[in-house]
């Protein structure tokens, strides 16, 4: 059996004159859990959509399963949760749970789905309108679970849990994962993404900008840097002798070859290297032996990093 499980091939979306998703191409492998991650308006749930034939591309193809995703086959092995959290009036919890079973050929025996929500055993034959919106969340997320399904669709998922309910969901599904489920879910969130995931997908501006396991989509863009200190003299401008200048320039041309630096800085007897890849830039300046000491390494927060690359990203589009 392929181990392709959705499949995007140069599809592109447009509502009026407005191209929310452009010529995008990717592949989601059977077993991954994939984070397709960007900020507001990006085209996230667009894709998302597409994949799920709520929505149709004006150009390009979707499979899902190797099939059209409105196809019956299909949409009896997925799971959905959209941002949107309706649940049907005048039916309690347990009866809304029993309807959506019987749409599914082998569906989960009802007692699991009722654990799923999380909802103590009163609370299955409350009115469904009258849970909270959390509630109501976890409800959507069981009843995604309903026809036991392959691959599942989150969209947002956690907006408006309290953490406590957000760690559940999660452990729920790596769960999943474990089992070999397929996962997609969207998110503004890097830190969420990086937790969950094993692949990003990043978008913005209806484009993929990035995508690759949170390990590089991070070292992509997380600036760190390299600091340290070098002979007393190094950095004085007043120098006695020629002898001290040569050598000195003789460093600085040392640390301007080395490779992985995006940019350098000097500060009073500090020289302070930029870098997203500070393992190897350490490794460099060791195996140069460039005379230098006091060396210290800070981390840039992932968080600054990722809101500057997307601001980065919407200048140069
Ligand atoms: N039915 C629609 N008609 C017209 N424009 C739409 C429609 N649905 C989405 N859009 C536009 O398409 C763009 C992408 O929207 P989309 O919902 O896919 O973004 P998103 O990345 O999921 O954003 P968010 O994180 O805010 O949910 C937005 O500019 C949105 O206004």
């Amino acid at each position: 059996m392929s181990s392709t499980v959705i499949k995007l091939e140069q599809v592109s979306k447009r509502y009026g004159n407005k191209e929310v998703v452009n010529n995008i191409s990717l592949k989601i492998s059977r077993g991954s859990v994939v984070a397709i991650l960007g900020p507001n308006g990006a085209g996230k749930t667009t894709t998302m959509k597409m994949m799920l034939g709520l929505s149709t591309a004006t150009s390009g193809l979707v499979t899902v399963l190797n099939q059209k995703p409105n196809h019956k086959q299909v949409r009896q092995k997925i799971g959905v949760m959209l941002q949107d959290v309706s649940v049907m009036d005048g039916l309690t919890v347990r009866e809304i749970i029993r309807m959506v079973r019987s749409y599914y050929p082998a569906p989960l025996h009802e007692d699991h789905i009722g654990e799923l929500t999380g909802l103590c055993p009163a609370d299955l034959n409350k009115r469904a309108e009258k849970l909270s919106g959390g509630q109501k969340r976890s409800l959507n997320f069981a009843l995604s679970m309903a026809g036991d399904p392959d691959i599942l669709f989150f969209d947002e998922p956690t907006v408006g849990l309290d953490s406590e309910t957000r760690r559940h969901f999660w452990e729920r599904v790596r769960q999943l994962a474990q089992e070999g489920k397929t996962v997609i879910f969207t998110t503004h969130y890097l830190h969420e993404a990086d937790e969950v995931a094993d692949r990003i997908i990043l978008f913005n501006r209806g484009t993929i900008v990035a995508d690759g396991t949170p390990e590089n989509i991070k070292a992509g863009i997380t600036i760190r840097t390299v600091s340290f200190s070098t002979s007393e003299s190094m950095f004085i401008n007043d120098y006695e002798s020629n002898t001290e200048m040569a050598a000195e320039a003789d460093v600085r041309a040392q640390i301007e070859e080395l490779p992985d630096v995006d940019r350098i800085e000097y500060h009073q007897d500090r020289c302070i290297l930029h870098t997203k890849n500070s393992d190897a830039l350490l490794r460099n300046l060791i195996e140069h032996r460039i005379p230098v000491s006091d060396i210290r390494v800070e981390t840039g927060q992932l968080d600054d990093a990722y809101a500057s690359l997307m601001e980065t990203v919407k200048e140069e589009i």
